[in-house]
């Protein structure tokens, strides 16, 4: 065995005994997301992606996209989001994607959990938004970690206060968004100087980098599930934190990554009742079934799982078309998301008919 073959024999052990991934540290991150994604597409029997309706739909959100000169600028655009492309905008995200999940209600839209903000009634993700919104403005710290960890300043009390509902029905999942903020919070004073600018410095401009960061450090950034035996990583929430920096920063500053494009959807219950309306995906007549009924979906059944990965496989389809009808089109798979979901709620808004999204009560999306 020549001393070259020693070596490579000798490091593979090496990363066996120390449990190395066995990735070449200087190779540049990935997150596997996609990849998953398609493994899920291969073997999933109850979700279908159909080409024809893809290739319809590209052609239509293409259009829309450039008619709206959707951009990285839409971002701030929205009432709600701030503006200032600062530390604090970055705390505040940070803070927002955290909590960023679960706003679906089984009550009537009047009885549903509603914040009320700027003499409007804002509900499901934009009731997070105003919720934080109105705590600033009420000279209370919520995007600030160190106040996480502040035993005496930051009580239950004052976080029941600070998402306090304007209907009968309190905010979906409260206390498990409370152990979101403890932990990240002592994880970003134990690990990044109470700092998420630390935490952005650390990933050196990588996306993927910081996403699986993010992943690595914070169990409520682990969003992985088990298909056919194979763990599958969505990191819904780690990857729509990184592209609200990037949109909110327009790629500077702390929104700068040489390498956004890795970033896929975000699989979340909106964009895969969106993409069902397309006709990009379609369900089996049991699952169809199980979904108009309003039936609960367990968190990481296969099902779920299913919907998830096709769906971020349907956007990377949807990407390549869209590629195809103009290949030097400033598109990535975060634009295409951002403008379904803005699509989604504009259409729900207008009353028209849609499958009801999934129902799956977790803190992953
Ligand atoms: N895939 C994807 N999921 C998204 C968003 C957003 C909002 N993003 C803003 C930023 C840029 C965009 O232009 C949007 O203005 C929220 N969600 C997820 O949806 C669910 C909330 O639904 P509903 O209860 O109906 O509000 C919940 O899981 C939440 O995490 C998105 O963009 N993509």
């Amino acid at each position: 065995m020549s001393d070259d073959e020693v070596d490579h024999e000798l490091v593979a052990l090496l990363r066996a005994k120390f449990g190395l991934n066995g990735s070449d540290p200087s190779a540049p991150p990935e997150t596997k997301v996609l990849q998953n994604a398609e493994f899920i597409v291969d073997n999933s029997t109850d979700v279908a992606l159909d080409m024809r309706y893809t290739k319809l739909a590209a052609i239509a959100v293409h259009e829309e996209m450039q008619k709206r000169e959707y951009s990285p600028k839409t971002w701030a655009e929205h009432e709600l989001h701030p503006k200032s492309k600062d530390e604090s905008t970055l705390n505040f995200i940070f803070t927002m994607d955290l909590l960023n999940f679960s706003f679906w209600s089984e009550k009537s839209e009047e009885e549903r959990f509603a914040v009320e903000y700027k003499g409007k009634r804002w509900t499901g993700y934009w009731s997070l938004v105003a919720a934080l919104q109105r705590a600033l403005d009420d000279e209370i710290p919520i995007t600030s970690p160190e106040f996480w960890v502040d035993e005496e300043k930051c009580t239950d009390e004052v976080l029941r206060n600070v998402f306090r509902s304007a209907s009968e029905e309190e905010m979906p999942m409260f206390d498990q968004r409370v152990q979101c903020l403890r932990e990240a919070g002592l994880i970003l004073e134990e690990e990044f100087d109470s700092s998420v600018a630390t935490l952005i410095e650390d990933a050196k401009l990588s996306a993927a980098g910081l996403v699986n960061l993010l992943a690595e450090r914070f169990n409520c950034f682990r969003d992985e599930g088990t298909f056919e035996r194979k763990k599958v990583r969505f990191l819904k929430r780690a990857q729509i934190f990184v592209a609200d920096v990037w949109a909110a920063f327009e790629g500077e500053g702390y929104g700068e990554f040489n390498d956004i494009d890795k970033i896929t959807m975000f699989a979340d219950y909106r964009i895969p009742q969106m993409l069902h309306s397309l006709g990009v995906i379609s369900y089996s007549p049991p699952l169809d079934a199980h979904i108009r009924r309003l039936n609960t979906l367990e968190s990481g059944h296969t099902w779920e799982m299913q919907i998830r990965g096709c769906s971020i496989w349907a956007i990377e389809l949807l990407r390549r078309e869209i590629l195809k009808l103009q290949p030097d089109a400033r598109i990535n798979a975060i634009l295409i998301d951002f403008f379904l979901y803005d699509l989604a709620k504009e259409k729900e808004k207008a009353g028209e008919e849609a499958i009801p999204h999934h129902r799956t009560r977790s803190i992953w999306y």
